[in-house]
C-alpha cells in the first residue's frame, strides 16, 4: 500500500540486468510508488523485464523508452508495447503533432503517455550545438512550454520536464496534466559531478509543482538504498 508520497516517487531502475538491479529493488518495496525501467534494462533483459519487475514490486512500471520515429512506426510500436501492460511510456515530443497524437490514440486509456520535452541533461548549449537556437525558440523555459502545450493538445497525460519547469507546465497544461521531473539532487547526494544540468531537491521540486520526481542515482547509488528513499519520502513530504 503506498501513501500520498510513496506514489509519487518514480525509482529509475538503470542497471544492466535484473539479477543486479533485483536486491535494490526488494529494499525498496513500500517506498516507491512507481519504477521506471529505462533503455538499459529493456535492453539487456528484452520485454520479459516487465513481469520480473512486476513480480518482485508493488509498484506501478513506466517504461521510459523515448520514442522518436515516423508517426506510423511510433504508433506500431505503441500498439506493441500495450501488450506488455506497462502504466506509463515515454516518447520524445520532439516527433511532433502526428507522431504524437497517432501514439495517444494507439495507447488508449490504460497506458499514459508521458512526453520528454527537453532532457534535464540538456543546457542552454545543447540548444546551441543541436541548432534549436537559431529556429528562435525563445530559450530552454519557452521550448519546455511549446513542447508541454503541444503534448497536451495531442492527449498525452503529461509531460517530463526539469522542475524548473514545472510550475510554468502545470499552468498551461492544467492540473491534472502530469509535471514528472527527473535532474532531482538531495543535497546530500550532491559533490560529484554528474550528466543532470536542470537539477532541484526534492521538497523544492515538489513546491515549484512537480506531480512525480524521478530518482535514479541519488538511491541507486546509495550505501543503503532504503535509507536513501527514506530520507527522500521525508523531504518530498515537508515539501
Ligand atoms: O525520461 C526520463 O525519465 C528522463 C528524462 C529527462 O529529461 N532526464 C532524465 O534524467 N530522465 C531519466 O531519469 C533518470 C534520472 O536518473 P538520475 O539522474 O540517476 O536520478 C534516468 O533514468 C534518465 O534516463
Amino acid at each position: 500500500m503506498h501513501t500520498a508520497v510513496s506514489s509519487r516517487l518514480i525509482f529509475a531502475l538503470d542497471f544492466p540486468d535484473f539479477l543486479s538491479a533485483a536486491p535494490v529493488l526488494s529494499m525498496l518495496a513500500g517506498k516507491v510508488g512507481v519504477v521506471k525501467i529505462g533503455l538499459e534494462l529493456f535492453l539487456g533483459e528484452g520485454p520479459s523485464i516487465v513481469e520480473k519487475v512486476r513480480e518482485k514490486s508493488d509498484a506501478l512500471v513506466f517504461l521510459d523508452l523515448k520514442l522518436h520515429d515516423i508517426p506510423a512506426t511510433v504508433e506500431r510500436s505503441v500498439r506493441n508495447l500495450k501488450r506488455l501492460g506497462v502504466d506509463y511510456l515515454t516518447l520524445h515530443t520532439a516527433g511532433g503533432r502526428e507522431m504524437l497524437s497517432r501514439a495517444a490514440d494507439a495507447a488508449g486509456a490504460e497506458m499514459k503517455l508521458l512526453g520528454v520535452t527537453v532532457l534535464t541533461s540538456s543546457g542552454p548549449e545543447t540548444l546551441e550545438q543541436t541548432g534549436l537556437m537559431l529556429s528562435g525558440c525563445g530559450g530552454m523555459e519557452n521550448l519546455v512550454l511549446i513542447r508541454a502545450l503541444l503534448a497536451k493538445e495531442c492527449g498525452l497525460a503529461g509531460v517530463i520536464c526539469s522542475a524548473h519547469e514545472a510550475r510554468e507546465v502545470k499552468r498551461v497544461g492544467g492540473n491534472v496534466f502530469l509535471a514528472v521531473t527527473p535532474g532531482i539532487r538531495p543535497l546530500w547526494s550532491l559533490g560529484q559531478g554528474d550528466d543532470q544540468r536542470r537539477v532541484m531537491s526534492p521538497g523544492t521540486a515538489l513546491k515549484a509543482g512537480a506531480d512525480m520526481l524521478v530518482v535514479g542515482r541519488p538511491i541507486r547509488d546509495a550505501a543503503d538504498p532504503g535509507w536513501a528513499a527514506d530520507q527522500i519520502l521525508t523531504e518530498m513530504a515537508a515539501g
